[in-house]
């Protein structure tokens, strides 16, 4: 029996898993998620010989630990475990040293854990979930893949924010995030369209974190999230873009702890601080109230201003490209969107859009507008494969020096 790979992917509001047997064309064996971690959590499954099915899992909330042992309780039904050569595991934060996928030796994960502050609500989960998995598959490698490492590349400009060199130079910059899912995407777009990759792209990974990537021939120039995942969009309780101001005020005049004020700008924001009713854009769309329609309404109003941002790094818009949850399944924050980037000639059609097809502009539309399913798993499980197979060099990377940030002495 061949052996297999499994990956995970825990994101804020998920835990996503997939088992591939270990091959060039990594075949799908079983996939699953255990979704709304939250509240009311709910296990779905596809593959393994049967028919898809799901079950609800209480009321929750499920701590991603414990949603770890369920995913691992199904992999044993599938597969004999001594099959499982290797994990692989989404991290979310890489820092500037993490810039391909790496073992997840001790030194490494110790490494890793001090990037927590720096990516709170994932980066424990995460760490958490590879302390799990090496007692549940003590004969698995464990590999971690960064979901920064895809925007390591972009230009020093992108980069660098506007603070005193001394921070720049150690570390304090926009690392960029979603890298994964837009490594997966990329690697789509240059499947169908050749080594351009669609020319000047915008990818909208809309899920419960949320962000977009300018992308130009498939490679990341630009992204609306920073130093950590609270930055850009509005998401679903997380704040995105905010005048660093109102922190210093919520610290020095109202009396708030850090820890409280991270609390707020984490959980208690976005979705669900605006509407005051849920951080889930389906509840939301569903819902009569006005306050739903706000948080809607800010959601949308944000990833149109953005888009023009991000239109402006690449110099024009060839392709916009909605994907992850919000994304994949709702036409009516597709439609919303695509009106506020109508002056960038972006034209949605109605009906392309409802049936959810992978193309959905008009034949007018100056920038062709796609729908496609992200596949972060499977991402994972490609790096991981390249790290096993001796093809990734291990390389680390380094914060950027003065002369990168501000070209001096070009
Ligand atoms: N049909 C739908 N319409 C609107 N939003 C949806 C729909 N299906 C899922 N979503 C939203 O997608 C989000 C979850 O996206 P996902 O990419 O799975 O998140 P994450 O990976 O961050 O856990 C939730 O806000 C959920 O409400
Ligand atoms: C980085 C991030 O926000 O991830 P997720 O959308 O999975 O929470
Ligand atoms: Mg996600």
């Amino acid at each position: 029996m061949p052996p297999v790979i499994l990956a995970l992917n825990a994101g804020s509001s998920s835990l996503k898993f997939a088992l591939y047997e270990l091959s060039e064309s990594l075949p799908l064996l079983v996939k699953g998620s255990v979704a709304s971690l939250n509240a009311n959590p709910r296990l779905r499954l596809s593959g393994g010989g049967e028919p898809a099915r799901q079950r609800d899992l209480g009321a929750g909330p499920l701590d991603s630990g414990s949603a770890v042992e369920i995913a691992a309780d199904e992999i044993r039904s599938v597969v004999d475990i001594s099959r499982l050569q290797a994990v692989g595991h989404r991290i979310v934060h890489g820092g500037w040293a993490f810039t391909s996928p790496a073992f997840l030796d001790d030194d490494v994960v110790e490494e890793l854990r001090r990037l927590i502050p720096l990516a709170p609500i994932h980066q424990p989960q995460n760490l958490e979930i590879v302390d799990r998995a090496k007692s549940l598959f003590p004969g698995a490698a464990q590999v971690g893949c960064f979901d920064t490492a895809f925007h390591a590349g972009r230009p020093a400009v992108a980069r660098a924010y506007g603070l005193p060199r001394e921070l720049s130079e150690s570390g304090i910059q926009s690392y960029g995030f979603h890298g994964l899912s837009y490594a997966y995407i990329s690697s789509e777009l240059r499947k169908s369209y050749g080594p351009p990759a669609g020319g000047k792209v915008i990818v909208a990974h809309l899920g419960s974190g949320a962000s977009l990537c300018a992308m130009l021939d498939g490679k990341s120039v630009a992204t609306t999230m920073g130093f950590s995942p609270l930055d850009g969009l509005v998401m679903s309780t997380r704040c995105g873009a905010l005048d660093p101001g109102v922190v210093l005020y919520l610290l020095q005049e109202r009396g708030m702890r850090a820890e409280e004020v991270a609390r707020l700008l984490y959980h208690q924001s976005g979705l669900l601080g605006i509407s005051g009713i849920t951080g889930d854009m389906q509840r939301l769309l569903q819902s009569d109230s006005p306050e739903a329609r706000g948080a809607v309404d800010a959601f949308v109003y944000r990833a149109g201003r953005e888009i023009g941002s991000l239109a402006a790094a690449l110099g024009g818009l060839d392709m916009l490209v909605f994907t992850a949850g919000i994304g994949e399944n709702s036409p009516a924050i597709r439609e919303l969107i695509g009106a506020a980037a109508k002056w960038l000639g972006v034209q949605v059609d109605p009906d392309l859009n409802l049936k959810g097809e992978p193309s959905i502009s008009t034949p007018a539309s100056k920038v062709r507008i796609l729908v496609m399913p992200t596949d972060e798993e499977v991402e994972v499980a490609r790096e991981a494969l390249r790290l096993l197979q001796g093809n990734e060099s291990g390389h680390r990377g380094s914060p950027l020096t003065a002369n990168q940030i501000y070209g001096e002495g070009k």
